[in-house]
């Protein structure tokens, strides 16, 4: 097989060749008459120009289908490869929503004999779209249907819709069997996936997208599979940051925090990583405005400790205090999201923590490091997961002027920002993007307080008002089903 599928229409850049299908026809030699008739009859209804008689001298095949097309501005939609044994040239993918898959006449897997009268047989498929670029008014297409339709194989095609979590430009992809197909997404973007049956190569649309062609993009291995819904508000929301593991917290010596070894979860393909957290860039701040502004909507987890309560402090307040026996009975049973050490004692945040705030009728507001994200994804929380980076640094050096910030973690911000504070914040806020990036659905930048307060304020009134919602498929309690079938 040639290694590369090639569109059967040029792009613009290439001469592109405009072709509508007005109408289409195909026979088989072997087929019933009436069959033809009846779809011939069906096929011109409404269409035109009249398309010319059917050629009398078609190639001599035990089946054979002649398709004709009206061209227009639309390209075909369908790209060619080479069968590297035979010679033969393939349609290798028909564009869902495209023109050949909407005459119902090309299948991925036929093989293309003629195009206009001339054999294509052992060309190159770059061959073919020039002779398009000649054809004026109709193209008809000679082929040889494949022995499996693929509409017999799409038939159980599920309906997927997924959240990109990486920006992708098929130009940039050396990997896509052809560029020309391919769909560029941004992160967080909403795509319909059209097509599954490859499993590499989806097709797919942006969703909403008026143009119902679907373009070719990397499959599930890449994306997080979400479903549609128009379920309620997702209560919880969590500020990424930069952190420490299940066995450090909060409170943990600034050493700890920022050189870690992260070991990768499931979606999380990177292993044993150095990564260190943007300390400082106003998690801390951005959530205190948020409670303020509307203390009856949002809410954090109080969280448990083992050291002794301090005079002025409440029980469930600052936090719950517990000995050290039922922390690690805790620990054991799974109960918290990130717990750990410092100065000889324990600090945790609990699941059940969370769900109070929740059961109150609040966002829960959380700020944990992102390898224990996957704790709390779950269709019980619903996550949101916002990332929350620093500007450059021209823009911090300038709002961050006045600033202090917790040298150590002692009570009062201690210290105010250096130059090499601005450098590390940056540096960190870029590894921890490129590392858990495919983990956050939302990149807030906090250059300016005051825009980036209202900014989060924003995004957060879309997410609980926004008709539909877009969850993962298994919170919604439905499997992504993989129907391709292979005969
Ligand atoms: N956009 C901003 N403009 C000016 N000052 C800011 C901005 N964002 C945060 N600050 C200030 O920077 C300091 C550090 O912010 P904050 O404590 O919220 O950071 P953090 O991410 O929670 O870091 P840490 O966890 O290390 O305390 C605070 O004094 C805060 O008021």
């Amino acid at each position: 097989m040639d290694g590369c599928s090639h569109p059967l229409l040029p792009t613009n850049r290439m001469g592109r060749v405009p072709a509508k299908f007005l109408y289409v026809r195909s026979f088989s030699t072997f087929s019933v008459q009436g069959l033809l008739s009846v779809h011939d009859t069906v096929a011109r209804k409404g269409y035109d120009p009249e398309l010319p008689p059917l050629p009398d001298d078609t190639v001599g095949e035990d089946s054979v289908r002649i398709v004709s097309l009206m061209k227009s501005q639309e390209p075909l939609g369908a790209t060619l490869k080479r069968d590297g044994s035979s010679g033969a040239v393939i349609v290798a993918r028909v564009m869902k929503g495209g023109a050949a898959d909407a005459t119902g006449l090309i299948h991925e897997g036929d093989e293309l004999r003629e195009v206009n009268g001339v054999p294509v047989e052992n060309r190159n498929p770059e061959e073919i779209p020039p002779i398009l670029a000649q054809s004026q008014g109709v193209v008809t297409f000679t082929v040889i249907p494949a022995a499996v339709s693929t509409e017999e194989l799409s038939a159980n095609e599920s309906e997927l819709f997924v959240r990109t979590l990486f920006d992708y430009d098929p130009e940039q992809d050396p990997a896509i069997p052809c560029r020309q197909a391919g769909l560029r997404f941004k992160r967080g973007d909403i795509l319909q996936i059209v097509s599954h049956r490859d499993d590499t190569w989806w097709q797919a649309r942006h969703y909403g997208d008026r143009n119902p062609r679907a373009g070719v993009c990397k499959s599930e291995r890449c994306v997080t599979g979400i479903s549609f819904t128009t379920a309620g508000l997702r209560r919880s929301f969590r500020l990424g940051r930069r952190g420490s593991g299940s066995g450090s917290v909060e409170e943990n010596p600034p050493e700890s925090r920022w050189r870690r070894k992260e070991i990768g979860g499931a979606c999380q393909a990177p292993t044993y990583l150095e990564v260190c957290w943007p300390e400082g860039v106003g998690l801390s701040e951005l959530k205190r405005r948020l409670l303020i502004s509307d203390p009856d909507h949002f809410g954090v987890p109080v969280p448990h400790t083992t050291r002794e309560k301090r005079n002025r402090e409440e029980e469930g307040v600052e936090y719950h205090f517990v000995s050290r026996q039922t922390f690690e009975l805790n620990i054991v049973n799974h109960r918290f999201i990130e717990y750990g050490h410092h100065r000889g004692n324990y600090y945790g945040t609990s699941l059940d923590s969370v769900r109070k705030v929740t059961a109150e009728g609040k966002v829960c507001l959380l700020d944990v490091q992102p390898n224990t994200i996957h704790r709390l994804h779950t269709a019980e929380f619903k996550p949101y997961v916002l990332f929350v980076k620093p500007p450059s640094i021209g823009e911090l050096r300038f709002s961050r002027r006045k600033a202090k910030f917790f040298a150590t973690k002692e009570t009062k911000p201690t210290k105010t920002f250096r130059e090499e504070d601005f450098e590390d914040m940056i540096g960190s806020a870029e590894a921890m993007d490129s590392q858990y990036g495919h983990l956050f659905e939302r990149v807030l930048v906090n250059g300016d307080i005051v825009s980036a307060f209202n900014e989060l304020r924003a995004e957060l009134r879309r997410l609980e008002t926004e008709q539909p919602q877009w969850i993962p498929v298994e919170w919604a309690g439905r499997a992504v089903q993989n129907t391709e079938t292979l005969c």
